[in-house]
């Protein structure tokens, strides 16, 4: 990409995108909600033109239409929300897709994804993860050199994420250029060789799979009776440490105190047990930190929509 910029009116979508994915490479673009990731997987397919810059994608220059129709049949594609004929019936999808780009591994990814007994049966008979399925069976199945993947695991359970995970990482082995859009520092951190942090429509940093975290960060909140030091869940990797008392009566007419402690934390998980093991917890909840949070923490800011400074 080189100068890659997608005015909406006066709206910014992306601005100034350059930077190149190398073969076998697996690249993440990371962003938050309105960041500009949808508006650069839609200018590179060619759905929408550039008000400035260009990008080749393959060999393909995105600027010319014959050469957009024949990239689209070279490539594999995996929309953030795929959209079939619900008429049709799974083979009959893929009967279609053999006619445009060919067909050499359907039928092994059919039977990795445990697809194929579904297959004489409507589209819209399907649940939402074998629709994902079927579409990422759809965006590799004529053995593409270079895949973009928008938020690839948006919306899975725990286990066919896993499943895909494990795919995804066999196909970086086998050679397979990736090019993943996601909110998710989780799929970045298990996933990709390098990121690139799009925030509000700019390309700010790009950092290896080694300069990221193992995992990504989750938000730990836990309610104690016992007292916390202030400095106690400054671990390595722990951050923005808020802590709130409350004045509760307890059963026996006395008053007692409760501290909510919150942090965001991005260490393993035995470190985390191990430091909350000496509390009584009243009550616990672990969950996945926004990516605004990491942002925030990296550079130093409070970020809204967009991943733009919050004032
Ligand atoms: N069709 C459009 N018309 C006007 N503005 C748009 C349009 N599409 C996107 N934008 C604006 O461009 C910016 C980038 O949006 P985009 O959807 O690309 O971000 P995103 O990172 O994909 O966000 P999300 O994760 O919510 O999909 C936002 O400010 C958005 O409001």
């Amino acid at each position: 990409m080189d100068n890659l910029t997608k005015y909406y009116g006066d709206d910014r979508g992306i601005e100034g995108l350059t930077f190149t994915v190398e073969p076998g490479e697996v690249f993440g673009l990371l962003g938050p909600e309105g960041a500009g990731k949808t508006t650069t997987v839609r200018t590179l397919m060619g759905l929408q033109a550039p008000s400035r810059g260009q990008a080749s994608v393959l060999e393909y220059d995105i600027g010319h239409r014959r050469e957009r129709t024949a990239m689209k049949q070279d490539i594999g594609y995996l929309p953030s929300e795929p959209s079939f004929d619900e008429s049709l019936t799974g083979n009959q999808l893929l009967a279609y897709h053999a006619s445009l780009k060919d067909d050499e591994r359907s039928e092994q990814l059919l039977e990795q994804f445990a697809l194929d007994s579904q297959l004489d049966k409507s589209i819209r008979t399907y649940t939402s993860e074998q629709r994902r399925l079927l579409a990422t069976v759809v965006a590799f199945m004529h053995d593409p050199e270079l895949v973009i993947l928008d938020e690839p695991t948006v919306g899975l359970d725990p286990s066919t994420q896993e499943q895909l995970w494990t795919f995804l990482d066999a196909e970086r082995q086998r050679g397979t250029t990736l090019f993943v859009v996601s909110c998710s520092l989780t799929t970045a951190c298990i996933l990709c060789d390098r990121v690139g942090i799009l925030r509000n429509g700019h390309l700010i940093d790009f950092r290896a799979s080694r300069q990221l975290p193992d995992r990504g960060p989750r938000i730990v909140r836990f309610v104690t009776s016992d007292p916390v030091a202030p400095d106690a869940f400054s671990f390595e990797h722990g951050y923005s440490v808020e802590t709130e008392h409350t004045d509760r009566r307890s059963s026996d007419e006395g008053r007692t105190t409760r501290t909510t402690v919150r942090f965001v934390y991005a260490g393993t998980y035995e470190t985390l047990l191990e430091a909350l093991s000496s509390y009584t917890i009243c009550d616990l909840t672990i969950e996945e930190a926004p990516l605004q949070e990491l942002l925030a923490h990296w550079y130093g800011t409070r970020l809204g929509k967009g991943g733009g400074v919050d004032v």
